[in-house]
């Protein structure tokens, strides 16, 4: 039995993996890149792709897909691919997905998120991604971060290149908000969550709103810090399994999804089994953040969101 085979529901009537495939690639990985996708889909079964603008990766990832299409070893319809609008085209996320679409190759998106509700003051073709004064501060622009999802909606109404519509690295805050202030609830909201993170009024909130929480970085990012905790491990040990595999399987049995990463093919195609996590295992692990919260991707731009411990 896989975690690669659950699906969890979306508001808007279609369902999503519960676990997608994250697809950042640090520069000295590029070569591993498509190996590691050829084996995500075809040799482990991974249905969801999670990838944005931001990541410089979409034109190779649509390489692979028209590939992996033509030698009929999967089709569109059968993948779930998710692309996120960054903050430097806050003000035209249509132009953000269009240029996502052209990389990748492909006529829609399953899910396109807002990926911070930040807005950054960058040129008309959102270059440079992060704009920086001579002191290294991120410049932002003085619009209204809720007013890239306001245009959102208009693509999801009036067009058929998303499917769904989503937020990333959302607050609470943010989101009563935007439930406030627009008509369309987004499908997922994304952000930082693992045992040493467990943002449970957040979680609570969305899944409240039926709102589905994604997680990211559910192994700490780099190095994989997450997998080394002791408990993790203890855990591992009495379910017979990898502290990876505990780690997804934290979320999974919750109801969230997850979005893993790795450039190792065997780890890859190992893919990632059921484990039955008990309440009380699902408890202690969360005291771990409860007690000494932890977060491993603490952007500068992100610090004024109103997410917790940043
Ligand atoms: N919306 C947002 O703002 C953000 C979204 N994301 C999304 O989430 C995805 C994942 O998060 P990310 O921070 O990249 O990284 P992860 O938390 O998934 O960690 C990746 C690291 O874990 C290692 N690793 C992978 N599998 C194992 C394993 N079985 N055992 C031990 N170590 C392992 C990888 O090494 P190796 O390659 O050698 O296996 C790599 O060093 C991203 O790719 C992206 O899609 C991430 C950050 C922000
Ligand atoms: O998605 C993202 O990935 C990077 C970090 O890996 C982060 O800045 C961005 O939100």
């Amino acid at each position: 039995m896989s975690a690669l085979d659950i699906r969890i529901p979306l508001n808007n009537g279609t369902s999503i993996p519960a676990v997608g495939m994250g697809t950042v690639c640090p520069e000295d990985k590029k070569g591993p890149f498509k190996k590691a996708i050829v084996t995500a889909i075809v040799d482990a079964g991974y249905r969801h792709l999670d990838t944005a603008w931001f990541y410089g990766v979409e034109e190779d990832l649509g390489d692979i897909l028209q590939e992996l299409f033509q030698e009929g070893k999967i089709k569109r319809e059968e993948l779930f691919i998710t692309t996120k609008c960054w903050p430097s085209l806050w003000n035209n996320p249509e132009k953000s997905l269009n240029d996502s679409l052209k990389s990748l190759k492909l006529d829609y998106v399953d899910l396109f998120l807002q990926h911070w509700p930040l807005t950054f003051k960058s040129d008309a073709n959102g270059q440079p991604p992060v704009p920086r004064d001579d002191n290294g501060k991120v410049i932002f622009d003085d619009g209204d971060f809720l007013d890239t999802y306001k245009k959102m909606i208009d693509i999801y109404k009036n067009t058929d290149k998303v499917k769904a519509i989503g937020v990333s690295n959302y607050s609470i805050g943010n989101l009563e908000r935007l439930l406030k202030e627009t008509d369309v609830v987004p499908a997922v909201n994304q952000f930082e969550l693992h045992p040493q993170l467990p943002l449970q009024d957040l979680v609570d909130f969305c899944q409240d709103h039926k709102i589905v929480v994604e997680a990211y970085s559910a192994f700490g990012s780099g190095g994989a810090p997450v997998t080394k905790l002791p408990l993790v491990n203890e855990l591992a040990k009495k379910y017979n399994v990898t502290p990876a595999d505990i780690l997804i399987n934290y979320h999974t049995v919750s109801g969230r999804v997850v979005l893993p990463r790795s450039q190792n093919p065997e780890r890859i195609k190992k893919g990632y089994p059921k484990v039955p996590l008990t309440k009380e295992d699902l408890e202690n692990l969360a005291e771990i953040g409860e007690l000494k919260p932890t977060r491993y991707i603490k952007e500068d731009w992100g610090k004024d969101i109103g997410m917790p411990y940043w």
